[in-house]
């Protein structure tokens, strides 16, 4: 059913588009205009006509905002039903008029927590509760009355009034009753979040009783891992920091499900080195990652880790790409699928959608500057649950590290190996990193048994095998990996420790005189 808006109450934060669409309800359509204190000023210095809602309620906005809408006067005129003839004769006989529509915007609350430092107050201070009462209100009553809770909802709800002759349709006001509801259900869930990590921080208890989670559609995927799949791409409502979910797209084809998996851990292993850095992702794994002077330099050394596997590769940079980089990459018989880094420069960018032949399909991605490491918790998705962990972050400290041999690492081995130890915990399990210097020549990954990813990696390693350096993701259960490296010309190896038979490899190493440092961490991938 059509119903004309007569009259609309606006209360925005956010005044994106405000006083254009308000001056269209007015003109055009004639609505009476109500609002709340700084919404009301915003539309007055517009020139538009608008009322106080303190001139509705008879009441003033007090205690610093925290009461200015929630008013009978309010709710009243939002949730009478319009075809009962008792709720319209209780308006008239309190004078109270009908609100045909809300146009509302809530607190900040989930960017306010979203900064560093917020403190408490400040967090309390952006919960809004008079904004989602009203909206609540208006939603609940959709047969007759509408609610706009985002400014993207302002053109295609005139576009409505425009083809109704200034009424609504019943189907416009029951999509935004449900983009209402969806709205105060997202940030009541980041609400609940908030408080619930403030209760773990009284607790100690590190994960929730009742988990929510509240994530947008930022994008529909034309499919998942395979093409039977269906999938989307969801978002953590607020997220600002430097991540694949932030990252914009500056040139080439749609993402994929897996280009965006693999993004995420290119970024994520890039990000780790303050040197300039290049990685190549395949799978999901690195094949190719190295540190350098200069990213051209990091870049050349990464794609030599595994030229076979780099083949279609997905790409990270920890700076921002520049004109060398990009001329090494668009040359020869290289092919990538994505890349994604801080920036590009504007000639390397020039050169990687002209220069190779790729140039059309190539994803380049703009994440910013790369500062801290990825945040907030891990879920995988078992059938019929979640299971949640904390981000594997912050837990090696290489000064702590202990050598369990008779010979000491020299330094350039103990750079080595913090270099490959770095790499080996973005591997999948059973893990094992070769690296000469800060360059991957070898990587064993995902394989059941940790002796068959040793003898991969010394094959992807070839020559590069010897005086090379190892890391394993964890313990080695045998002396076989030892023994295995050792007789390839491996020269140091780092791993966790922590076996019942770690004496045997210490034991092993000795015999061979090679270095082994135990981190006491481990970094299983699953
Ligand atoms: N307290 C209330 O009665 C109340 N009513 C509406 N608000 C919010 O006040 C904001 C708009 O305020 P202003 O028009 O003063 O800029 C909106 O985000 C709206 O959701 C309220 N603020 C907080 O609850």
């Amino acid at each position: 059913m059509l119903r004309p808006i007569r009259r609309a109450l606006f209360s925005v934060s956010d005044k994106t588009g405000l006083v254009d669409f308000a001056r269209v309800l007015a003109i055009k359509y004639n609505v009476e205009l109500i609002a709340t204190g700084g919404t009301m000023r915003a539309l007055a210095d517009a020139g538009l006509a608008v009322k106080d809602v303190a001139d509705l309620t008879g009441f003033p906005e007090i205690l610093d905002g925290r009461v200015k809408t929630l008013h009978p006067a309010v709710f009243a005129g939002l949730l009478a039903k319009r075809d009962k003839p008792e709720h319209m004769t209780t308006l008239a006989e309190h004078n109270l008029p009908e609100i045909d529509l809300v146009v509302c915007n809530l607190y900040p609350f989930e960017q306010t927590v979203a900064k560093s430092g917020v403190t408490v107050p400040q967090a309390i201070e952006n919960i809004d509760i008079g904004g989602p009462c009203m909206i609540r209100a208006a939603a609940k009553n959709f047969e007759a009355v509408s609610v706009l809770v985002d400014p993207k909802q302002y053109t295609p709800f005139l576009d409505v009034l425009a083809q109704n002759g200034g009424s609504v349709t019943r189907l416009m006001r029951l999509t935004s009753a449900k983009e209402a509801f969806a709205r105060i259900q997202q940030y009541d869930t980041a609400i609940a979040g908030y408080f619930d990590g403030l209760h773990h921080g009284d607790t100690g208890d590190a994960q929730p009783d009742v988990l929510q989670v509240s994530l947008i559609r930022k994008q529909t995927l034309r499919y998942g891992e395979n093409p039977h799949q269906t999938a989307a791409f969801y978002t953590e409502p607020g997220v600002a920091r430097p991540c694949v979910a932030t990252a914009q797209q500056l040139h080439g084809k749609e993402l994929s499900y897996n280009n965006i998996l693999d993004l995420d851990s290119a970024l994520n292993l890039a990000r780790e080195f303050a040197d300039p850095a290049a990685v190549v992702i395949k799978h999901n794994n690195p094949c190719g990652a190295a540190t350098a002077p200069t990213l051209a330099d990091a870049f050349a050394h990464a794609w030599e880790g595994d030229p076979l596997s780099a083949f279609g590769g997905i790409l990270a940079f920890n700076r921002t790409v520049d004109p060398a980089t990009a001329d090494a990459l668009a040359t020869g018989q290289r092919f990538v699928e994505c890349i994604i880094a801080p920036d590009f420069d504007a000639d390397a960018f020039e050169i990687l959608i002209t220069k190779p032949t790729w140039k059309k399909n190539v994803r380049l991605l703009k994440v910013g500057p790369l500062f801290g490491s990825p945040q907030g918790t891990d879920y995988r998705r078992v059938d019929g649950g979640l299971l949640v962990q904390a981000r594997d972050v912050g837990a090696d400290d290489p000064a702590a590290w202990r050598v369990v041999t008779k010979t000491e690492p020299t330094d350039a081995q103990r750079a080595a190996l913090w270099f490959a130890w770095l790499v080996c915990k973005h591997v999948k399990s059973n893990a094992i990193v070769l690296a000469q210097g800060t360059q991957i020549v070898g990587v064993g990954a995902g394989q059941m048994s940790r002796v068959d990813s040793t003898q991969i990696a010394i094959k992807k390693a070839g020559e590069r095998v010897k005086g090379a350096v190892l890391a394993s993701d964890a313990f080695f259960p045998f002396a076989d990996n030892v023994e295995a490296a050792a007789a390839a010309g491996v020269v140091a190896m780092v791993q966790p420790g922590g076996s019942q038979r770690d004496q045997e490899s210490i034991d092993a190493c000795d015999r061979h005189g090679i270095p082994m440092l135990f981190t006491g961490v481990r970094h299983f991938r699953h």
